[in-house]
């Protein structure tokens, strides 16, 4: 058995409850989901389609509210009615999501999409410096501001979206497939990006992946999901090495080549 993390948490969700439609065709998209991502931890979610894990990412950033439940930001706890929780939840907790092709608008300037946070937050500008900065920091050339996204490559547009979710210096960094729509060479240089960024920044992360392998290279910690329910968890060596859940040895056995698991 493993030491539980002495780290405060940062964002925990307890026993989340969130039903979509009624009657017999009900689903259960999150059944009494529970998790904790300590001060600059990294979690790993994993689960097949429909496990309920965008369910609970859109809960853990404050877009959705559940049918019980909560959701707390440090020990405070998340509701509509604490607009200024509210506010602290929506800067603190920034994402990146799968297809950067979709989440960055095409008509806006890189430099202006990578500012949007900031001037959403009314954080004081100018802001030139800081998306300069930012360019620099996930491996862009900070001239690249005036260029628009049809520019870039998929990998480049990816780590533009990352530029754009570390502007407001978020304290949890959510990244939802973050390379799954990616070649398999670019793959390998964004998750080196976010490791590297998280041992910059201090900042958690928290990564959904279907892919247990992706998970392993960057995350301490492994949860899994299953018809909205957490089904295990634990520290990722530990998991990967001695899976108690079926469901759980089949998703590593899916994985072609096991990475190292960090210890
Ligand atoms: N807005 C919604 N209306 C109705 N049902 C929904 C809605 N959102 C999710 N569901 C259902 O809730 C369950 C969990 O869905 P969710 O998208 O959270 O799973 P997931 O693990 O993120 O899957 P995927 O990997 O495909 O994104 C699924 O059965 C899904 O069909």
């Amino acid at each position: 058995m493993h030491e539980p993390d002495a780290r405060p948490a940062i964002l925990s969700a307890h026993s989340l409850t969130r039903r979509y439609g009624t009657g017999p065709r009900a689903t259960m998209a999150l059944d009494g989901v529970s998790l904790a991502i300590p001060e600059g931890g990294s979690v790993g979610i994993v689960g097949e389609s429909g496990a309920g894990k965008s369910t609970l990412l859109r809960m853990l950033l404050g877009l959705e509210t559940p049918d019980s439940g909560e959701v707390r930001l440090r020990d405070q706890l998340v509701t509509r009615r604490n607009r200024a929780l509210m506010r602290s939840l929506r800067r603190e907790v920034q994402v990146v999501f799968q297809d950067p092709r979709s989440s960055l608008d095409p008509r806006m300037t890189v430099g202006s999409s990578i500012a949007e946070p900031l001037r959403a937050q009314r954080l004081p500008g100018p802001h030139r410096a800081r998306v300069a900065e930012l360019l620099s920091a996930v491996g862009l050339e900070p001239g690249m501001a005036a260029r628009h996204p049809a520019e870039f490559s998929g990998g480049q547009r990816q780590r533009i979206a990352i530029a754009r979710a570390l502007a407001p210096r978020p304290s949890v960094l959510i990244a939802d497939e973050p390379v799954s729509a990616l070649d398999v060479t670019v793959r390998r240089g964004i998750l080196a990006l976010l490791r590297q960024l998280r041992s910059e920044t201090g900042m958690a992360l928290v990564m959904v992946s279907h892919d247990m392998a992706v998970v392993g290279q960057l995350c301490d910690d492994v949860v899994v999901m299953r018809g909205g329910h957490v089904i295990e968890a634990g520290p990722t060596a530990e998991l990967f090495t001695n899976p108690r859940q079926t469901y759980t040895r089949e998703l590593l056995a899916a994985v072609p080549q096991l990475p190292q698991a960090r210890g």
